[in-house]
């Protein structure tokens, strides 16, 4: 199968490092990048072929993947569509932008697919949301969801609004972890710990911790009391989040995400 990203930045770079060798072979995923860094970063790395614009190899590519930034989409999408085949399904990965909004700047086309993938699709460890407009067929589905699968684990949704949410947690969710394990680091070394080994003491700790919550069928709560004896060290840590409201912050941030994306697909969507 033929895979054309459009946009190679940051995240179609973690998506085709899933793909590439895996799935297909890197010389049957096509990249479309106007910054040469970016290409020659995908070809050295992953042997694909690469262009500055839309081209041959897009035509006639069975599956595209817009990998541009939301605001980026709308002047990506009408350079893609005189190229595009009535049967070439459409990957969006964008955050926020309506798969309605999509389709008119594809002159009509309905054969997309809405996706949020996140970074760890670099390492195969990802989870991808994903949502299908009307006009995809069964196979074209399959395709999607053999293609998100190569970066990691697949979600479906049956209602388009859901995918804010998704984008909430797991799109940008990377980041909080990235976030909280800087936290733990920088406590790890006013603490007196070296910064190395406050990393490395951070990040096994979560995914160890990640891993455990992975594959036990209990609550998290649950498995967070275990760590928690009355009047110890853990007790004191959790009490003083619990003062300090960071689980209400937790909470306000994301809902803060996904109102931003509702935001940005109806700026967009009225631009
Ligand atoms: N970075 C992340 O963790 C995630 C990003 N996303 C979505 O992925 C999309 C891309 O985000 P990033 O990779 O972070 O951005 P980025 O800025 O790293 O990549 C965008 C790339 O698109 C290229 N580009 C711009 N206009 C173009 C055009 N007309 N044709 C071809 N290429 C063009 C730029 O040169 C750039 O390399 C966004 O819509 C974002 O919402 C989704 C999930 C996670
Ligand atoms: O921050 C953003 O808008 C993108 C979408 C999810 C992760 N990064």
């Amino acid at each position: 199968m033929k895979i054309s990203f459009i946009g190679g930045g940051n995240m179609a770079s973690a998506l085709i490092s899933g793909l590439a060798g895996k799935f297909t072979p890197g010389s049957n995923i096509h990249v479309v990048d106007p910054s040469p860094e970016a290409l020659e970063r995908l070809t050295q790395a992953h042997g694909v072929t690469a262009a500055h614009a839309i081209g041959d190899e897009v035509r006639s590519s069975e599956v595209v993947v817009l990998a541009v930034k939301p605001q980026q989409m709308r002047e990506a999408a009408a350079l893609l569509q005189p190229q595009l085949g009535a049967g070439t399904l459409v990957l969006s990965i964008a955050a926020g932008i309506r798969g309605a909004d999509l389709s008119r700047w594809l002159g009509g086309h309905r054969a997309i697919v809405r996706t949020m993938p996140n970074t760890p699709a670099l390492i195969g460890r990802g989870i991808t949301g994903m949502v299908a407009m009307d006009g995809v067929s069964e196979a074209q589905k399959t395709a999607a969801d053999a293609i998100m699968k190569a970066a990691g684990q697949t979600v479906w949704l049956n209602d388009e609004a859901l995918i804010d949410p998704v984008t909430a947690v797991s799109g940008s969710g990377p980041a909080y972890v990235f976030y909280f394990l800087e936290a733990m680091q920088q406590a790890a070394v006013e603490l007196g710990l070296s910064a190395e080994q406050g990393r490395e003491l951070a990040v096994a700790t979560f995914a160890g911790a990640a891993e455990l919550a992975a594959r036990s069928p209990e609550s998290l709560q649950v498995l967070r009391e275990r760590v928690t004896s009355k009047g110890g060290t853990t007790y004191a840590a959790i009490t003083s989040m619990e003062e300090s409201g960071v689980k209400d912050a937790v909470v306000k941030a994301l809902k803060a995400a996904a109102t931003r994306g509702r935001e940005l697909g109806e700026e967009m969507g009225a631009s």
